[in-house]
């Protein structure tokens, strides 16, 4: 078994940085390099660990850069001897390591990686130590990849919090297309239709457009990073989801013009939309549950979700999830617990005799 004691981190934005508070807080050396001197120094302010001094060797580099920036700058790390072994966090899998093979890197100390989870937001501010708790992390080991290399990036997923899982390059890629990169686009997709949305329209928004657009706000130079590193795949799956598209606003069409059969259409595509949408394994990968929700009234002022965390612990309940709604125009909102169905009274009980307003 390997033991990462010093790990280097190369690209200090929101997974580099990401990656650093978790292994910080699990005791690891970490060391941090952006060819950006101000991410390294918020990222080493926000506890990330020390700048990289090229002072000797560490046990695992993590590159996470733009995917097509990791070959070149893998063979620029190798070169200096500078790891034992090599990961990367890059959202596409089959480029950076055609890359790498092309440019003559080492392949022995190389295990691509990419973890599961992320924000829509970059840069080292929006970092969080617990990003990974919980999520799938791929790793793609190539038939050169030495098993010590394999134990390196595993022991990273572990301390992480990740639950690694290991997939072929090509497999990955293929995967990604459907459950992260094509969701991506259409969720532009249906953004951009919100650019030039009415005033009106815009002060309707409910949760359910929050909910299909919240990615649609990453950064649009790393995801056209991202989609041109797996394009034919992504573009597959676009057709399909197009196709469904044309066939429900040509449904609708037709419904619009008197035929009344031609909802059937429509309700074909909600019911396997539906079926798909149950197939999404729940928290920590495992089956999806169904959790009762409990509501709650909370005034829009600092410490209200840490008084209600506080109150759902006092209770015993642990929250699964949390959904936040705002009251346009109000001081308030409403938070949406989930939790076990078999706690759910018992947390609306307590929550009532504790002064809180369940509506
Ligand atoms: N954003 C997500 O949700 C997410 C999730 C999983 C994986 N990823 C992958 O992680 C990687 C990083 O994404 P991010 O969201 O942290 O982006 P980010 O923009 O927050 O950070 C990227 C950092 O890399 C630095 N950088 C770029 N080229 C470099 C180079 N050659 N050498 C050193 N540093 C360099 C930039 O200065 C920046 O600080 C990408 O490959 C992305 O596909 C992103
Ligand atoms: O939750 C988000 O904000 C994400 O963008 C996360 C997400 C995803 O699609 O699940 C996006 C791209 C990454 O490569 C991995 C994770």
């Amino acid at each position: 078994m390997t033991s990462l004691r010093r790990v280097l981190v190369v690209g200090t934005g929101l997974i580099g940085t990401s990656v650093a508070l978790a292994l910080r807080e699990r005791g690891v050396t970490v060391l941090l390099a952006d060819r950006d001197p101000l991410a390294v120094r918020l990222a080493r302010e926000l506890g990330a660990g020390e700048e990289w001094a090229d002072d000797g060797p560490v046990d695992l580099a993590v590159l996470a850069m733009p995917p097509q920036a990791v070959a070149p700058e893998l063979l620029r790390l190798q070169k200096d001897f500078v790891a034992r072994f090599y990961t990367d966090v890059a959202s596409v899998k089959a480029l950076p390591v055609a890359g790498a093979e092309q440019l003559g890197c080492d392949m022995h100390t190389y295990i691509p990686g990419h973890p599961l989870a992320g924000r829509e937001r970059s840069g080292p501010a929006a970092a969080r130590a617990d990003l990974f708790l919980g999520r799938p992390w791929a790793l793609c080991p190539t038939s050169e990849t030495a098993p010590q290399a394999v134990a390196a990036a595993r022991e990273l997923v572990e301390l992480c919090g990740g639950k690694a899982v290991e997939v072929d390059a090509g497999t990955h890629d293929e995967a990604v297309a459907v459950i992260s990169h094509a969701p991506h686009v259409a969720a532009s997709a249906v953004a951009a239709r919100l650019a030039t949305a009415s005033e009106t329209a815009l002060g309707l928004a409910g949760q359910g457009v929050r909910d299909v657009t919240r990615i649609a706000a990453g950064d649009p130079a790393l995801w056209t990073g991202i989609l041109s590193g797996n394009a034919a795949p992504v573009a597959s799956v676009l057709e399909a989801v197009a196709a469904d598209l044309a066939e429900a606003a040509a449904a609708l069409r037709a419904l619009s013009s008197g035929d009344d059969t031609a909802g059937e259409r429509v309700t074909a595509l909600l019911e396997t939309g539906v079926q798909g949408q149950g197939r999404i394994p729940g928290k920590h990968g495992g089956p999806a549950t169904t959790y009762a929700t409990v509501q709650v009234v909370i005034g829009d002022r600092p410490g209200e979700l840490s008084r209600l965390f506080q109150a759902a612990r006092d209770a015993g309940v642990n929250i699964e999830d949390i959904r936040l709604e705002h009251t346009q125009g109000l001081p308030l909102g409403v938070a949406e617990l989930s939790v076990r169905p078999d706690a759910a009274a018992v947390l609306a009980e307590s929550l009532r005799s504790h002064g809180w307003q369940l509506p």
